[in-house]
């Protein structure tokens, strides 16, 4: 799971929220994300589903999609009850790649 994360683009001080921080406490509150939902799956709900919901702009990767995704591995890499991790897109594309043209994640301007 761990390395799932690594694999996300590099927004400097968004991707590792610390332990306890705001975002990972409204996670485990219930609260809903903007642009992926989460659920927890099978009978012991030890599947963590990820499920990215960006229909508008078909998953396309913007820097809130990254932050939320981010903090929904980590939230699920910390539960002790998820064994697995399930990532999907959406019924047309997984995802249409990097948001708009250019470097976003440098620029920090999505
Ligand atoms: C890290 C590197 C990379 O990720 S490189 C790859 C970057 N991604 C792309 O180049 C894909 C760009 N998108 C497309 O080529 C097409 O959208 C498509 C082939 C994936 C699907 O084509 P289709 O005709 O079925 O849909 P639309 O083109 O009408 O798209 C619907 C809606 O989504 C928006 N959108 C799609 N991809 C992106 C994107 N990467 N960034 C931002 N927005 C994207 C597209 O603009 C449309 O929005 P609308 O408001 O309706 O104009």
């Amino acid at each position: 799971m761990a390395a799932l994360r690594s694999l996300l683009p590099c927004v400097p001080g968004l991707l590792r929220p610390r332990h306890g921080c705001a975002a990972l406490r409204t996670f485990a509150a219930g609260a809903k994300f903007e642009y992926i939902i989460t659920e927890k799956k099978g009978k012991a709900h030890n599947v963590g589903l990820i499920q990215l919901n960006r229909p508008k702009a078909l998953n396309a990767l913007c820097k809130g999609l990254i932050t939320e995704l981010s903090q929904a591995l980590q939230a699920f890499e910390e539960d002790r009850a998820v064994g697995a991790i399930v990532l999907t897109g959406g019924e047309k594309v997984f995802a249409g790649g990097q948001h708009g043209s250019g470097s976003w994640a440098v620029r920090g301007a999505v």
